[in-house]
């Protein structure tokens, strides 16, 4: 696989504190990668570090097996982008707005259609902008950035602000770039429903930190399962569990255990049978991907 963008080390300053610091990021071809975090945590400066908008206070960025500082033209003229919110006139319609930017950029003006057709605004062409609701807005943006059909399109919570419909309709659009025109996609968002139902990969950042890099599968990998056992006197059961090599947490009424086999919970239980305590429940708890996040964004605890 290629690789389409990556960083080295890639860390930024503000008044003396560490905004990015160290970042490793590496997407390859045809992903769509989810670049998660919560607020603050250093994405757009990521992005528009990556996109030369904003200037590292060091490391390397590469996209497309190429230095980004001695290949910048090169680069953008493959690259499109939406950070923040989209730029343009309200006073003009659509269509104006579009090739404003077709004959900005150069490129043909038959794009111009074919990517207000993508995201489903070819039939509100000749409606001022400032008519929009959000969501065309938002899809305008997107039609500006993937005009010029760029190899690589980089997107800045794209879906902030809108409705659940809004949400669905652009989270479609974009999972059908890479295979409907080859486009590698780099995706940030503060929501891990989101990336969850779009990404291949994910990255997740905590305060300019990378805690995860990975395929999607990789991350939910992570969620492994605990056992509760419920009996009628825990304190004793967590004794004799515990003088069989069972280790558990007392959790409201339940014992936890971590990482039990059948094989184990089956001993585990003929044990407390044996020993006269009544089982009252045996219990699987999975983690959600939502606990692995929190894990990994709320504990800082890096993998
Ligand atoms: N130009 C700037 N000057 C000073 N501090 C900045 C600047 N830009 C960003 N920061 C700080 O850097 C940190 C990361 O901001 P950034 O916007 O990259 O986060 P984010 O993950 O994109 O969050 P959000 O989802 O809220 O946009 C924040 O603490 C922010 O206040």
């Amino acid at each position: 696989m290629k690789q389409i963008v990556s960083t080295h080390n890639l860390s930024k300053r503000y008044q003396g504190k560490y905004c990015v610091e160290d970042l490793n990021i590496s997407v390859e071809e045809g992903e769509i990668y989810g670049f998660l975090g919560p607020n603050g945590a250093g994405k757009s400066t990521t992005l528009k570090m990556i996109l030369g908008l904003t200037r590292p206070n060091n490391g390397i960025v590469s996209v497309f097996g190429k230095e980004f500082n001695k290949n910048r033209r090169l680069i953008l003229s493959q690259t499109g982008s939406l950070i923040e919110s989209p730029s343009y006139y309200g006073h003009l319609t659509g269509l104006e707005n579009m090739r404003i930017v077709q004959r900005l950029r150069e490129v043909p003006e038959k794009n111009v259609m074919e990517a207000l057709k993508i995201v489903r605004l070819d039939k509100q062409i000749d409606k001022k902008v400032n008519q929009y609701s959000l969501g065309m807005k938002q899809r305008l943006g997107i039609a500006m950035a993937l005009m010029s059909f760029p190899k690589l399109l980089i997107l800045d919570e794209p879906t902030n602000g809108l409705d659940p419909a809004g949400i669905g309709e652009i989270r479609e659009l974009i999972k059908s770039l890479p295979e409907r025109y080859g486009i590698t996609v780099l995706i940030s968002s503060h929501l891990l429903t989101e990336i969850e139902q779009i990404a291949t990969s994910v990255g997740i950042i905590n305060n300019g930190r990378m805690m995860f890099q990975g395929s999607m599968a990789e991350l939910k990998d992570k969620s492994h399962s605990t056992i509760m056992i419920k009996t009628r006197n825990n304190k004793l059961a967590q004794e004799l569990l515990y003088s069989k090599g069972f280790y558990s947490m007392q959790r409201g009424d339940s014992l936890v255990f971590e990482n039990l086999m059948d094989e184990e919970i089956i001993q585990a239980n003929r044990s407390l049978v044996t020993a006269n305590i009544d089982v009252l429940r045996i219990e699987e708890n999975k983690k959600s991907l939502e606990d692995i996040f929190l894990d990994l964004t709320g504990k800082e605890k890096s993998l």
